[in-house]
């Protein structure tokens, strides 16, 4: 046989094939308003694994793994297409159009918004990039800077979730999952580390280095260079830069912002220690409720996958097959679970696509966790 022969028995299979296709998508389509007359779930694990039992004995040895395959993609297709028959409407799409519509056509100038740390952190920076007069409020720590948000004491909130070269703040990601907010914007704001002293002390007299576990790791092979140095973590960079001017000592270093230097009178021993000359932070500039604002191209999601194979597959072939760009995949451990993660996906979307409305839509009916964070414009 010539392989234009063969060519044309697959290209007859094919046509059975995609008959038959529609022939089941069909019948999916009955079935689903079948259950949607009885109130009856959509999913079905138990005929599910029936069929696959049958059809893989059905392939033989050899072909059953890839029988396995093709049909969960196909059980997926399916369940996908049953969505739009069972549910009126997602509650989601109506949430959506009335965000469209009420946002307003320009970001604000002002606001109040939410940081972590003092005067000086590289939050409040980022904050002064995203707001042109932004009235800052510091908190402690980045969840209270989520509840701000959410009880309304401020309108917005600024939160670090990752660095091009020491990656992703894993705890702003953690407590993603355990607060209601929306990204409203992002920023990619380049970070240059100093090491900051009080006037007067050398590099040779430092003995502590004092900073945020995030921007140590960002300049560990400065850190690496000085012998012998004590390293000590505190929460935010500039808080590291205030307990240095206060501490009295002349042994001790902070790991801070440029402007840190000027506002806790210390002088700058070293400059751009970090690893990289491109060392960028991403920033998300979060709100109580949805904003989206003409031009918003970057699509944020937080959701939990089946454990089962192909399900995080299947999953990205859904963002996949609408031509969608991922830029982000960050998995995270759910607590308490058995090995089960959070996956946050960020991707180059716009919801003035109805096709990316209808595929959010679809996966905010399934059982699995899906929670849209927001469709925003990324600087
Ligand atoms: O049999 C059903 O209940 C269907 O909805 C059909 C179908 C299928 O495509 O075969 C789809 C979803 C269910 O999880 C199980 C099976």
């Amino acid at each position: 046989m010539t392989l234009e022969n063969l060519r044309d028995e697959i290209d007859q299979i094919d046509t059975e094939l995609a008959d038959l296709f529609v022939k089941r998508m069909n019948i999916a389509e009955k079935v689903a308003k079948e259950k949607k007359a009885s109130g009856t779930a959509l999913l079905n694990t138990k005929r599910e694994k029936e069929i696959l039992t049958r059809v893989s004995d059905q392939a033989g040895e050899t072909l059953e793994r890839y029988m396995r395959i093709l049909y969960n993609t196909l059980f997926d297709v399916s369940r996908s297409y049953q969505t739009r028959f069972l549910y009126a409407e997602a509650p989601l799409k109506r949430q959506i159009e009335t965000a469209m519509t009420n946002t307003p056509a320009l970001f604000p100038k002002r606001a109040v918004v939410a940081c972590q740390g003092i005067e000086g952190s590289y939050s409040q920076l980022a904050a002064e990039k995203i707001f042109e007069f932004p009235s800052v409020m510091y908190f402690n720590n980045w969840d209270s800077v989520f509840n701000a948000v959410n009880k309304g004491l401020c309108q917005y909130g600024v939160l670090p979730i990752e660095n091009s070269s020491y990656g992703s703040v894993g705890p702003v990601y953690d407590l993603m999952k355990n607060h209601h907010f929306y990204i409203a914007k992002a920023l990619k704001l380049r970070i240059s580390h100093k090491l900051l002293a009080k006037p007067g002390v050398e590099i040779k007299d430092v003995k502590e280095i004092i900073s945020h576990d995030q921007a140590l790791g960002q300049c560990s092979q400065f850190i690496e260079s000085l012998k012998n140095v004590k390293i000590t973590t505190c929460s935010n960079t500039a808080m590291a830069a205030e307990w240095v001017a206060k501490s009295g000592r002349t042994d001790i270093a902070a790991i801070s912002s440029g402007e840190c230097a000027g506002i806790y009178g210390l002088h700058i021993l070293s400059d751009d220690i970090q690893l990289s000359d491109n060392n960028y932070t991403r920033f998300i500039c979060i709100s109580k409720n949805l904003e989206i604002y003409p031009g918003a191209n970057k699509l944020s999601l937080m959701l939990s996958v089946p454990h089962r194979p192909s399900s995080l597959y299947n999953m990205i072939a859904k963002f996949s097959s609408l031509g969608l760009n991922l830029t982000k995949l960050e998995s995270r451990p759910i607590p308490g679970s058995d090995f089960e993660f959070m996956f946050y996906f960020d991707m180059e979307a716009s919801l003035c696509s109805p096709e990316v409305v209808s595929l959010l839509c679809e996966l905010s009916s399934q059982p699995e966790v899906f929670v849209f964070l927001g469709n925003y414009i990324e600087n």
